[in-house]
């Protein structure tokens, strides 16, 4: 089984050249990894129409993840009048809603006061691989970003780790890699400290084996100086289609 990834944003949460987050293509199935502020505009730039995507996950509530999803939830309500599964951590449901969304879908007149009245929610439990569509799977693996604020990377078919935002979690990328991991998408400041995201300084201490896998993405503007400086990493490029064995 293989999966394609295209990031329709590669950048960091305050870049001004990239754009912000991921589609994952399984078997004719569309899986949109995040919806940040740009994700809208990235996607009309690919010619995808936002009622092409099957699906969304979320993996925290900062704006380059979540500010585009008022216009999908609007889209989908309005135009496309259905629901679009939302797929959410179960600790991150209500605060999606409460600390994020709620101000501006709320409408008390139309009785419209909930996620559920947008989105097809579908709650995960971290640890715990989700079958969203034959010959795809998700789980969530909490990730170290903002403390005491949930935020979770992605396992995908048990195979692609996709990191959303984490500091540098080197024993975690040690066991996925053991386990057979065929890909590693991490977030990557480019200049240390990373503080609340994995540094390319961080990344770099990982074993050869490890980097060849590594694809450094949510990097800043900044990026093209660094090329030849990521040792055995790749910068993922924004738009390009890549297919991995998982
Ligand atoms: O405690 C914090 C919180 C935020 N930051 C900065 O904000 C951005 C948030 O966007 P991400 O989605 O996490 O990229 C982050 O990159 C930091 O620059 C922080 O430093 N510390
Ligand atoms: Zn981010
Ligand atoms: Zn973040």
């Amino acid at each position: 089984m293989s999966l394609q990834i295209q990031m329709i944003g590669t950048g960091s949460a305050f870049a001004k050249t990239y754009y912000n987050n991921a589609l994952v293509y399984a078997g004719g199935f569309t899986l949109l990894i995040d919806c940040g502020y740009t994700a809208p505009r990235a996607l009309h730039e690919l010619g995808v129409s936002l009622d092409e995507i099957d699906a969304v996950l979320i993996s925290h509530i900062h704006a380059d993840h979540v500010g585009g999803l008022e216009e999908l939830a609007f889209r989908y309500m309005y135009a496309f009048k259905r629901k679009i599964p939302l797929l959410v951590s179960s600790d991150l449901e209500t605060v999606l809603w409460e600390q994020s969304l709620r101000g501006g879908l709320e409408n008390l007149a139309e009785n419209v006061t909930t996620l559920n009245d947008y989105f097809d929610v579908v709650a995960l439990d971290e640890h715990t691989p989700t079958a969203v569509h034959p010959g795809l799977t998700v789980e969530l693996l909490p990730a170290d970003h903002i403390p005491g604020k949930p935020c979770y990377s992605v396992l995908l078919n048990g195979k692609i780790f996709f990191s959303a935002d984490t500091r540098f979690n080197g024993p975690l990328l040690h066991e996925l890699h053991h386990k057979g991991c065929t890909a590693f998408l991490h977030d990557c400041q480019l200049f240390s400290p990373g503080l609340v995201h994995a540094s390319l300084d961080e990344l770099l201490t990982l074993p050869k084996p490890i980097q060849q896998k590594t694809l450094l993405m949510h990097y800043g503007d900044d990026m093209p100086q660094f090329i030849g400086k990521t040792g055995d990493m790749t910068f993922i490029e924004q738009f390009k289609t890549y297919t991995f064995e998982a």
